[in-house]
């Protein structure tokens, strides 16, 4: 079940978590996961609530040390590679209320790692890129506060997308966001993971999870299982370990391909 993939090199984008193992608060939130996510790979990480999938991600951006085990990106610690990733928080985490416009607050996003230094013409290009490719250009001078739901998700989008990172990662982005944002996104997801880019992303909407992914890692403090969607189609596995219903999306399709 669980797919091969290549050892990432240093001048790979990937990513690679080995053995890692991570406690908080004194309990053994995560241990012994494996999980490679290569260039132009699209990768949902699916489990029920508790099971470890932000903690994982907060291992993967070095904002936590695991117990055991390694995460490297691109070859290198998380800490020595800031500049081949790009992140996607969940919405609420986000201070909406700072007096800044689209533009800048996606600017910003790009500089963040530059200590200091004044934005050159390519940021600024990198930033007008990414504003366009969320579809807000005409929104960039608009205060972010003033945004609806779905316009603040593609705020976060681009402000992850101005860093041209090799790796995406996003944190539930399908969550509370309007049918034409998330068909945004589907599309361009899509064309980044084209463009070689390799996406992780957490996420609860099935649905959207098995149109969008090119494997699926279901989660509960330790990979269960790992696959493309179509090679995880038996149901107990589901309901065993997510106690997931039949009549649950992902597995009505599943059983309709298959038939
Ligand atoms: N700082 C912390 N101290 C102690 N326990 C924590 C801490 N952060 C998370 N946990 C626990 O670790 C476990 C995994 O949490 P995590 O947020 O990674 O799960 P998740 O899969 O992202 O869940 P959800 O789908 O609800 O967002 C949970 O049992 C949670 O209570």
């Amino acid at each position: 079940m669980r797919a091969d993939h290549e050892n990432p090199t240093p001048e790979n984008p990937g990513l690679q978590v080995s053995g890692v193992a991570v406690t908080l608060g004194g309990n053994q939130v995560l241990h012994d996961v494996d999980l490679a996510v290569a260039p132009g790979e699209t990768v949902g990480l699916i489990g029920p609530n508790g099971a470890g999938k932000t903690t994982l991600l907060r291992a993967v951006l070095g904002l936590l040390t695991p117990d055991t085990g390694t995460v490297r990106i691109a070859g290198e610690p998380p800490r020595g590679a800031r500049g081949h990733l790009g992140y996607v928080p969940q919405k609420h985490g986000f201070a909406w209320d700072f007096p800044i416009t689209v533009a800048a607050a996606v600017l910003n996003a790009r500089m963040v790692t530059r200590w200091g230094g004044a934005a050159r013409r390519a940021d600024r290009d990198a930033a007008a890129r990414a504003v366009a490719r969320v579809g807000l250009t005409d929104l960039a001078g608009r205060p972010i506060g003033a945004l609806s739901g779905g316009q603040r998700q593609r705020v976060l989008v681009a402000r992850a997308l101005a860093r041209e990172p090799g790796l995406l990662l996003l944190d539930e982005p399908f969550t509370g966001v309007d049918v034409p944002t998330q068909e945004l996104l589907v599309g361009l997801l899509g064309q980044l993971a084209e463009e070689g880019t390799a996406i992780l992303m957490t996420t609860h909407d099935l649905a959207q999870a098995r149109a969008v992914c090119t494997r699926l890692c279901l989660l509960n403090r330790t990979v269960v299982a790992d696959g493309p969607p179509s090679g995880l189609d038996d149901p107990a596995l589901w309901l065993r370990a997510f106690g997931v219903a039949e009549s649950e999306l992902l597995l009505t399709g599943t059983a309709k391909e298959a038939t």
